[in-house]
């Protein structure tokens, strides 16, 4: 059996955090932490998406931040992708990054929308030639019972992707999750967790520390 006592989680030395002295809205917290993160550790950019399925049940896995702006936190998949579905029976997420190396986690709850048709489109052919083919293979998360079948289809998608290279699949959708509050929360040696909500009401930001 495997100790799971006594692991280390964060450095010795933990970023400086004044939770009473925030910007005004949480991007602007959001992408210093995310720069910040940029320079300690890997894929800074890698967040959980958690979405609910059609019972009701949550789901959840690692995707890839596209931008963050006024029109809210991008991410981007295949519509047909059981996370697509499931966004589109009901349009609610949440996105939790942890960059252990900083004590550092950030959740975001909010709506999602799909961006505009042109906009998914862009996404896709700022792609590397890999990567659009890699959707075009299709069939995410279905049950692969012949890996030569995936083979086959991964030489046809490259391709077409060769063939077609201003192409973009229609089930290629750039999501954007328009936050209703933003937590941050950075670990403190003493046990003193420090956390800052950015709550949304119809005048603006709402700041507020949190209980650890
Ligand atoms: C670091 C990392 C980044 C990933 N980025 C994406 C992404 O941007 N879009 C995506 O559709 N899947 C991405 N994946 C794969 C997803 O985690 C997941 O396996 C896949 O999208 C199927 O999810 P679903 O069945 O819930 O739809 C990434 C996985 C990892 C580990």
């Amino acid at each position: 059996m495997v100790s799971l006592r006594g692991w280390q989680s964060f450095p010795e030395q933990l970023p400086e955090f004044d939770p009473d002295h925030t910007p005004e809205t949480p991007e602007e917290l959001f992408l210093a932490w995310l720069t910040e993160a940029g320079e300690h550790v890997l894929a800074p950019h890698a967040v959980t998406l958690s979405t609910v399925d059609a019972d009701g049940a949550p789901d959840a896995r690692v995707v890839i931040l596209k931008n963050v702006d006024e029109d809210g936190w991008a991410i981007a998949t295949s519509s047909e992708s059981p996370k697509g579905q499931q966004l589109a029976a009901n349009p609610r997420a949440a996105l939790t990054f942890f960059w252990p190396g900083r004590g550092r986690q950030v959740r975001v709850r909010g709506l999602v929308v799909p961006a505009a048709p042109e906009v998914s489109a862009a996404d896709f052919l700022d792609r590397p030639p890999a990567s659009r083919a890699e959707a075009y293979v299709g069939h995410q998360s279905e049950v692969l019972s012949d890996p030569a079948k995936l083979v086959e289809a991964a030489e046809a998608a490259a391709d077409w992707v060769a063939e077609n290279p201003d192409v973009a699949p229609e089930t290629w959708t750039r999501y954007l999750i328009q936050p209703e509050s933003v937590e941050f929360w950075q670990a403190s040696h003493d046990r003193q967790h420090l956390r800052v909500r950015y709550r949304r009401e119809p005048s603006g930001w709402v700041r507020e520390r949190l209980w650890p």
